[in-house]
Order: C-alpha cells, then structure tokens, then sequence
C-alpha cells in the first residue's frame, strides 16, 4: 500500500541556507507519525513541502503515491491540515468557519451541517459555535482548527504543533480524535516539542535537527527527552567535526 504521504530525498534551502536537506519521511495508513525537533529544526518547512505549499529544490513529494504536482484534486479533498495559525475568518461564527473549511474541502451540500456538528461535538465546542472567531480564546480557536482539519475524516492528516494553546481536556480530546483516525486508516504527521505527550500518542517518532532527519525514537521509551537531547547532541558534534 502507498504512505499516506512522503518525502522522497527532499531538499529546500532557504537563503542564509537553513530549510530542509534531503529528508526522506513516509506516513503509512493507520499510524500516527510525530515530527520533533528544536526550534528551527525544519518541521514545519517539510510539514509546507509535504502539503505543496513549498516546492522542493531537489526531490520529491508523493500524496497517496502519486508525485504532488499530478496529485488528482479528489486527492486533495482527502487531506487536512493545520499548519501555522488556524486559518479562521474572524468575522464569521465557529460554526460558519467550520462550514466553510467543509465546502473547501468537497463534503457535498447535504452533509456539511452533519460534518459540523459532529465536529463541534468532538472538540466540545457546542458553546462557542455560535460566536465570532475574533471573540474566541486562543485554545478555542484552535479547537476551531482542529475540526476544520478533521472533520472531513481525511486519509491524510498534517497538523503542525496541534496542542498549541490547548488546556489538558483540550489535549486529551485531540489525542483521541487523532488515535481513533489513525484506527480507521488515516496516516497522521504530528509535530510537537512536547516529548512526553508525544510519547504517548505516536506510533512512530523522527527525530529533525538542522533540516534533516537524525533518527528515530521508540514510542513508549522510558526518558524520552534523554533519548533526545543524545540523539541531537550527537548530530551536532557530529555536524561540528
Ligand atoms: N521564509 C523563510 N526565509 C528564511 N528562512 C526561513 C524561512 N522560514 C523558516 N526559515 C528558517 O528555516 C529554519 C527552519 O524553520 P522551521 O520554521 O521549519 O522550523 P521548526 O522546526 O518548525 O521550528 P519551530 O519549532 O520553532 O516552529 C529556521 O532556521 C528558520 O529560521
């Protein structure tokens, strides 16, 4: 079967030449994959390559095995993502927001306000959808964010430091909405600095330093943040030599 999504020996500078440098990365149907790394590291510039929203120098991207710039656009009906700041209009009320996300995203005319609802009742935020995304928390924008990435139940899920302003209902709600995708075959690319809580709801765990992939971390480990700081340590030593 084809990953989800994947990086095939990507590489994009940036002037000054920070970016990423070659990375290869696939995420396989069914798993929860976390990307993590220090500031700066490169996540979110793969996290933008993966989702076409940077090109690559050299490289390639596959969504659903298919190389990016021939992706069918029924292909891109079953993505979602949240990369960077959830993208709300802040005039418009949760629900509005959501049903926009919806259309964007293909959900027919006839299922949108059931994708919504649903959607709000999985982030618990019945009390919020009737008001303005200007007015929300920056928690419950998230949660905004979230559903709108969700809640077209897509095969491939690309969600950039999803706990972002979440309280700890909020963290255990994304871990199941993203445990219960994963079980019904979605790929999922997370990334996180939170290493413990990433240690609990990933399947499998690369570890990025200076826009490459260095290694990759059991889930589940006993020092998780141990096992990190060796792992970038010795790639900047290495780097350094
Ligand atoms: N548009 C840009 N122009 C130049 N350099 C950039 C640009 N965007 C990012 N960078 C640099 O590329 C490197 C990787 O940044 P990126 O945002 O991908 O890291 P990150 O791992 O997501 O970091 P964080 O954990 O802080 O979000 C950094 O050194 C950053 O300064």
């Amino acid at each position: 079967m084809s990953a989800a999504i994947e990086a095939r020996a990507v590489h994009r500078a940036y002037r000054g030449g920070a970016g990423v440098h070659g990375v290869d990365l696939a995420v396989q149907p069914g798993e929860i994959h976390a990307l993590v790394g220090l500031n700066g590291a490169g996540k979110t510039t793969l996290m933008r390559l993966l989702l076409g929203m940077l090109r690559p120098d050299r490289g390639e991207v596959r969504l659903f095995g298919e190389p990016l710039p021939r992706a069918p656009r029924d292909d891109w009906a079953r993505v979602g993502h949240l990369v960077e700041t959830p993208p709300t209009y802040p005039e418009l009320t949760a629900r509005a927001n959501l049903e926009v996300a919806a259309r964007l995203r293909a959900v027919p005319r006839s299922r949108v306000a059931g994708a919504v609802d649903a959607a709000i009742a999985e982030l618990r935020l019945e009390p919020y959808a009737d008001v303005a995304a200007r007015r929300l928390s920056l928690g419950n924008r998230q949660r905004v964010g979230l559903a709108a990435a969700l809640q077209h139940d897509p095969d491939a899920i690309v969600l950039d430091e999803p706990g972002n302003g979440l309280d700890p209902s909020g963290v255990l709600l994304l871990r199941s909405a993203l445990r219960r995708r994963a079980d019904s075959g979605a790929g999922i690319l997370v990334s996180s600095h939170h290493l413990d809580e990433v240690a609990r709801v990933a399947d499998r765990i690369s570890v990025m330093n200076a826009g490459r992939i260095i290694g990759r971390m059991q889930p589940g480990g006993r020092d998780p943040e141990r096992e990190f700081f060796e792992l970038v340590l010795a790639d900047d030593v290495e780097r350094a030599s």
